[in-house]
């Protein structure tokens, strides 16, 4: 696969999702960061979206619940390099109907190398590091490259 390099903003394209058992971790935590938070451009699942908005006044373009296709939009907003990082709070311990929606988004995320928080610990740690409000470089697919070569 041929690379590439893409730079994701200062303000950044954050997307918000939790699973319903962990939601209350998420909005804790989006709480806990508002200030921090304020200053890049939110995007969410329906549900975690809208909850996010009622209890922190935040502005948050919220998508389709998870399970109606939400996780399908966010992901493909990542593979159309509409979004700069996922924090993602999915549940370690219940199943999903929409897993195969789930591991598709996670999936994504990874291809297109943007910073994913999937608990509290490693969301921290982003929103901490200097190059959360920086320009950072990703390495991704070369997407042009990738398709000439399949026409050959
Ligand atoms: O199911 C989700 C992520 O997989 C989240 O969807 P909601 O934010 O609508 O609950």
């Amino acid at each position: 696969m041929e690379l590439t390099t893409r730079t994701l903003p200062q303000r950044k394209r954050i997307a918000l999702v939790a699973h319903d058992h962990r939601k209350q971790a998420l909005l804790s935590w989006v709480e806990d960061n508002n200030e921090l938070l304020s200053q890049h451009k939110l995007y969410a699942t329906g549900t975690t979206g809208n909850l996010i908005q009622r209890a922190t006044g935040l502005e948050v373009n919220s998508m389709l619940s998870g399970p109606m296709g939400g996780d399908q939009q966010v992901g493909a907003m990542i593979a159309e390099g509409k979004l700069d990082m996922l924090i993602f709070f999915w549940d370690p311990l219940n199943a999903v109907p929409h897993d195969p929606d789930v591991k598709a988004l996670l999936r994504l995320a990874t291809l297109w190398d943007i910073p994913v928080a999937n608990n509290r610990s490693t969301a921290d740690l982003l929103v901490s590091s200097p190059l959360f409000s920086q320009e950072v470089t990703v390495t991704i697919p070369d997407y042009q490259r990738y398709l000439q070569a399949r026409l050959k």
